[in-house]
């Protein structure tokens, strides 16, 4: 039996787009959702593309030259993600770097934040967007040099106009085995925004914000047809949740959910330990790369490679949000108002749990 019993259909691609991944050594694939025909609304359809892929340079390269050839590589697979027509393109986690917090050092690691607002980075993604008429995603480590320099784990949205739309910061940091995040950046001030774009309106989920059901929903709140996830993270620790959470989060939230993870494995000259008694070791283990798209209705496109850089292109029809929703009406049966003054209560200090006993 399929892995994926409702499947998404296959996309034809674009013969030159197939040759240029070939010969550019990175998995291309692409898929497409469909929504039943409406009276009056025409179809709203939109094709993302999600981009993972491995660090080209060893941890130990000087930091310029390790952005820069982070940059190449993703140039040359946006021109690929242009000629397959994709609208809006998302990159992985911290996408300009090694994803070094597990070391807990701060140099060189903190010199890879740039300013979200015009940083080298942003500059590169608006060329990017401008060129191809294509909404960006791009997650970086920020420097916010208005408020004292202080670092964040953010993602800037571009418009496809070039404009920056704004940014989303990580919401929830992971203090769990090597991800040691906590010790760069505090958790985000952004709240849950969405970005109102020519294409549909976005949102975007950090890593490890995927465990955090209410998380989802607060994008979803806000409206938002489609969550990216961009995201690092390690076959041992959670290859058994990567299939389920965001799939669910989808149909929970009658949204597209979009998660991306990056690929190999990364070597730091130091040894650091994991705090769990076990031996330094010099690399957090394999990211399993593994990239999909889950739609509301519950199906799901194949992951992209767990080894190799890949670009998954996926086409959708935005109306199937609204269809699944009126069909299963979540929002409708949420009884919000009942768990917002429960919580309330509940993360009070007085809080006394329900607990009926004999
Ligand atoms: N980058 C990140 O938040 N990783 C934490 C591990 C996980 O969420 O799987």
């Amino acid at each position: 039996m399929s892995l994926f019993p409702v499947q998404s259909r296959k996309l034809n691609l674009p013969a030159a787009a197939l040759s240029a991944a070939q010969e550019r050594d990175f998995d291309l694939q692409g898929y497409g959702f469909d929504a039943a025909p409406e009276q009056l609304r025409r179809p709203r359809i939109v094709r993302v593309g999600l981009v993972q892929n491995k660090i080209p340079l060893p941890t130990d390269t000087a930091v310029a030259v390790q952005v820069a050839a982070l940059h190449r590589r993703i140039e040359e697979i946006v021109e690929v993600a242009a000629i397959c027509g994709v609208n809006i393109v998302c990159f992985q986690e911290a996408w300009t770097m090694p994803f070094a917090f597990c070391t807990r050092e701060k140099l060189p690691w903190t010199e890879f934040a740039e300013s979200a607002e015009d940083g080298p980075t942003t500059k590169f993604c608006q060329e990017l967007a401008r060129k191809y008429n294509m909404v960006v995603v791009s997650p970086i480590l920020e420097r916010d040099e208005v408020h004292g320099g202080t670092l964040w784990n953010a993602a800037v949205v571009i418009s496809n106009s070039g404009a920056v739309l704004g940014k989303s910061r990580k919401n929830h940091i992971p203090r769990i085995g090597d991800f040691n995040e906590s010790t760069y950046y505090m958790e985000g001030n952004t709240g849950h925004p969405v970005f109102q774009t020519q294409f549909g309106t976005i949102a975007v989920n950090i890593c490890y914000g995927r465990h955090h059901p209410l998380n989802w929903l607060m994008f979803s709140m806000n409206g938002a047809e489609i969550i990216f996830n961009p995201s690092a993270t390690i076959g041992k620790l959670s290859e058994s949740l990567w299939p389920i959470e965001a799939r669910n989060a989808a149909i929970a939230n009658h949204c597209f959910t979009c998660p991306i993870n990056r690929v190999g494995t990364e070597y730091y000259k130091n040894a650091f330990t994991s705090g769990d008694g076990g031996k330094a070791h010099h690399d957090l283990g394999h990211f399993y790369g593994s990239s999909y798209v889950a739609a509301p209705d519950g199906s799901r496109t194949p992951g992209l490679s767990r080894t190799q850089d890949g670009l998954l292109v996926v086409e959708m029809d935005l109306n199937l949000c609204r269809q699944v929703s009126d069909k299963w009406n979540f929002k409708m049966t949420g009884r919000y108002e009942m768990y917002a003054e429960k919580l309330t209560e509940a993360v009070q200090p007085y809080f006394i749990p329900n607990i009926i006993k004999e």
